[in-house]
């Protein structure tokens, strides 16, 4: 071994890459979110993705981020994602390598390398300069992990700026801040684009508070409507980013930290995956004692890229409470109505930029209709964020979310540029603006939409009709900075919801109000070979097998308000079923007969369900 690895083109990587032999029998798999799977197992692919990062790095020339998470999945479990210098994901053909260099023979590894690095950049010190930033979050396996990464990365010159302890979403801005340049905004009003953790919460405090400003929003006097949102941190990562961000709020926003605890019950009965797919609320809060009109609830998962909100709602008049889910979908809607307004009410060249709103097939279908309804453009791509992500890209303005509480809403360049051209304009005729004038004209025309019946994207949209121009165009600017750019951060997402709320002076009841949920189902069956099912673009259709798809459409003409798909998960070896109609009954019935038909007609596996 020590000879191969003397010739080889990285001597000292393939040497490193000996001393941690992939297990028997496993085989990894770049998937949607990176590579995760039991911790134990992970040890070989781990060095190698540090020696990977590096070489992207280099040829680069820019930082690049090594995540050490397996965010929802178990303590046991852990897994890694890489951030790409823009601070996105990583490339997908790089995924392709990625795979490629983890599953290659021990033997292989310098040959692999070398073919990344092209002719002549090779050697121990081939990635001399190159900088890897490294985070972790705070499962028992991840300090060990990390330091397998810097290993990796120093094996091939590279050098490793330790980020710690971090969520995801704060390494993906560590590295999208240390490449970038910031705008001026940034730079003078917005709390800076510093690449480090300080500048990361700098940064949400003085844009969340720049956007109230703007909006001549009190936040300390709106409180007592907004009562204290609980943040289920899972006890994950998350617990104490929240609690930093509360005390940076505090006074501005109650937020009340729980399951911040011990990372041995990280995920378990709690956090954002447990509430949205269970339908159920997590540990460590009580209807009796946590419910609106002076607590809502924000769920995030195990490394805090996900988020949604949920609430007891006492029942009028009785004893009791109902709890209701506000998923990824109203998170989409809020965002998208507020953002749209002002986009509207800054005028000049802000109004004119497209915005759309990027779902995926599991969208209820009352949110589908919803926000079109509003006039806003809605499109559908494939499941997982790399894609939702990449369709809203398409647009100047775009809003996406998948239900689970994955999202962001991205702006183009050049929707950047106009909204600081309008925003910065109204900042030189009046520096005013940024401290907001008319608070009592905004609430106003909020409390009428409200008092109409108006929902919360209603109230948004009204004390919005009642800024300057000018005003909007600074609060939106502050939003443009306060929501994570790079990916979907929980906590960036539950301070700009936290922020249209103020704005439209809106009670969380009429936000759940917005509308109401289909009555939607999902089941999974076992099939021999998943990938014979093969779907159109969006997923919402099987191209084949064609019987299947026709069995599905006859199904679906039969109930009231059906709609029905099926897929090939990217994360499981099952096919997923979704059905969704106008009573419970009927979703779940929906979801039964279709499932029979992928049973029978694709191969089903163990018992007909
Ligand atoms: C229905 C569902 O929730 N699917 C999830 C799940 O993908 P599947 O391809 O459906 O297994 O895991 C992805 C990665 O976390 C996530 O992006 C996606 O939303
Ligand atoms: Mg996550």
């Amino acid at each position: 071994m020590a000879a191969a690895a003397a010739s080889s083109p990285f001597p000292a990587a393939s040497k490193l890459a000996a001393a941690h032999p992939p297990p028997e029998g496993v085989k990894y798999a770049y998937g949607t979110a990176g590579f995760r799977m039991r911790a134990e197992l992970l040890d070989a692919a781990v060095v190698r993705m540090g020696m990977l990062a590096a070489l992207r790095a280099k040829q680069t020339g820019k930082a690049v981020g090594v995540m050490v998470t397996a965010s929802h999945n178990p303590v046991a479990d852990n897994g890694l994602k890489m951030v790409d210098p823009s601070g996105g994901m990583l490339a997908a053909s790089w995924e392709v390598l990625a795979a490629k260099l983890a599953n290659a023979g021990i033997a292989d590894v310098g040959a692999e390398l070398a073919a990344v690095a092209g002719e002549g950049a090779c050697g121990d010190a081939a990635c001399e300069g190159a900088v890897v930033i490294v985070g972790r979050d705070t499962r028992p396996s991840s300090p060990a992990l990390a330091d397998l990464v810097a290993a990796g990365v120093a094996s091939v010159g590279g050098s490793v700026l330790d980020g710690g302890v971090v969520s995801t979403p704060q390494l993906h801005y560590l590295v999208g801040a240390s490449n970038a340049t910031a705008r001026a905004c940034e730079s003078a009003r917005l709390g800076g684009l510093r690449p480090d953790v300080d500048g990361y919460f700098a940064r949400l405090a003085t844009s969340y508070k720049a956007c109230l400003a703007a909006a001549a929003v009190d936040a300390a006097a709106a409180a007592p409507e907004q009562g204290t949102t609980i943040i289920d941190a899972a006890d994950g990562v998350g617990g104490p980013q929240a609690a930093r961000t509360a005390s940076d709020l505090a006074g501005a926003l109650s937020w009340e930290v729980r399951n911040a605890g011990d990372s041995a019950s990280l995920n378990d009965g709690c956090g954002a995956e447990f509430v949205q797919k269970g339908r159920t609320p997590p540990r460590g809060v009580d209807a009796a004692s946590d419910a609106l009109p002076g607590c809502r609830i924000c769920s995030l998962d195990g490394d805090a890229d996900r988020v949604v909100f949920h609430a007891f709602v006492p029942a009028e008049g009785e004893a009791g409470a109902s709890w209701e889910l506000v998923d990824g979908d109203k998170l989409a809607a809020l965002l998208a109505v507020t953002v749209g307004a002002l986009l509207k009410r800054a005028g000049g060249q802000a109004a004119r930029l497209s915005m759309g709103v990027v779902q995926t097939a599991y969208a209820n279908g009352a949110a589908t209709r919803w926000v079109a309804a509003r006039g806003l453009e809605v499109a559908c791509a494939k499941t997982g964020v790399k894609f939702v992500h990449h369709a809203a890209e398409a647009y100047d303005v775009g809003v996406y979310f998948e239900a689970n509480g994955h999202g962001t809403v991205v702006f183009s360049p050049a929707a950047l540029l106009a909204i600081d051209h309008e925003a910065d304009a109204a900042v030189a005729a009046d520096p005013a603006v940024v401290s907001g004038a008319g608070a009592s004209e905004r609430a106003a025309a909020a409390a009428a939409a409200l008092a109409a019946g108006g929902d919360a994207g209603a109230a948004v949209e009204a004390a919005v009709g009642a800024m300057t121009p000018g005003a909007a165009a600074v609060a939106l600017q502050a939003l443009t900075v306060l929501i994570n750019q790079f990916v979907g951060d929980a906590i960036a997402d539950a301070l700009a919801c936290e922020a249209a709320l103020r704005i439209g002076g809106a009670p969380f009841g009429r936000w759940i109000a917005m509308y109401s949920d289909l009555p939607s189902r999902q089941t999974k069956v076992r099939v021999a070979d998943r990938l014979a099912l093969t779907t159109v673009p969006d997923e919402s259709r099987l191209e084949a097998p064609a019987a299947l798809q026709a069995a599905i459409d006859e199904a679906v003409k039969a109930v009231d308000c059906g709609r029905a798909f099926v897929r090939p998960s990217g994360t499981e070896d099952v096919v997923r079923v979704y059905a969704e109609a106008a009573t419970v009954a009927a979703a779940d019935e929906l979801a039964a007969v279709v499932a029979r038909a992928v049973f029978d007609l694709a191969g089903g596996q163990g018992s007909r369900p």
